[in-house]
């Protein structure tokens, strides 16, 4: 592995896997190999067996190389609730999560990990998110879904990546509402308050185009 990052967002639903996909493309486009891995899932459906997540599917179909499923997504929850409730009979162990990413570190340049809800959503009863991010010990890029309380929500995040010692290697902006008044004025202001680069708009879309998202990037 050259490069890992980890994706984290203001919130659930923002557009982690949309960015984290995208970002796939990107790298895969500069001529990188790249993997993913969604450590924790909760908000599964049973295949043949066993417990899927559409994140970490997208994740799998989108990696360079082919990934077992369960390295890219060890923890797999039914319920979509909070990991710590979800979990409850399998708690999530670090150390596996640890073990897990440094194995897939070895399959390609590039290893994006994306999160589950914010940066303080809890992974059990004595971990959150950002507890795995700095177990990881990889930069983190913040995604913001652009719209009405973002601005709030972009700063208090943004301050607890840096309180949690991490590097901040940049944010993207999604827009997942069709309109917001106002848009180039709020990126404007994430861009000011936000003290990392800026990695990229992904535009409102009907339909998920990664190839058109990616390249919205530039990191
Ligand atoms: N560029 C976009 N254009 C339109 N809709 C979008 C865009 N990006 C994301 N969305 C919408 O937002 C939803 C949430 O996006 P995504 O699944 O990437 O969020 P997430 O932060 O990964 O959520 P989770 O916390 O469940 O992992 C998508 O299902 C889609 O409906
Ligand atoms: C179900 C959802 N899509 C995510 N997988 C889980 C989001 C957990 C949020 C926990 C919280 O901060 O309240
Ligand atoms: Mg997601």
């Amino acid at each position: 592995m050259q490069q890992g990052y980890f994706i984290t967002g203001t919130d659930t639903n923002v557009g982690k896997t949309w960015s984290t996909v995208a970002l796939m493309r990107y790298f895969k486009r500069q001529g990188k190999s790249v993997v993913g891995m969604k450590p924790v899932a909760s908000g599964c459906f049973m295949e043949k067996g066993s417990l899927r997540n559409l994140d970490a599917l997208l994740i799998q179909e989108n990696a360079s190389v082919p990934v077992t499923y369960d390295v890219i997504n060890p923890y797999a929850y039914l319920l979509p609730v909070s990991p710590h409730i979800a979990g409850v009979d399998n708690p999530v162990d670090l150390a596996v999560v640890s073990a897990t990413f440094k194995q897939l570190s070895t399959l390609a340049d590039i290893v994006l990990v994306e999160g589950v809800g914010g940066w303080y959503a809890p992974i059990n009863n004595q971990h959150d998110v950002s507890d795995m991010a700095q177990t990881l010990g990889l930069p983190v890029i913040l995604v913001v879904a652009i719209k009405l309380g973002c601005i709030n929500h972009a700063r208090l995040t943004f301050q607890a990546i840096g309180q949690s010692g991490l590097a901040c290697a940049g944010w993207i902006g999604v827009c997942t509402e069709p309109q917001l008044l106002c848009l180039d004025n709020n990126i404007h202001t994430l861009s000011a308050v936000l003290n990392t680069p800026l990695l990229g708009i992904l535009p409102y879309m009907n339909a998920m185009d990664f190839d058109v998202l990616s390249r919205q990037i530039n990191l």
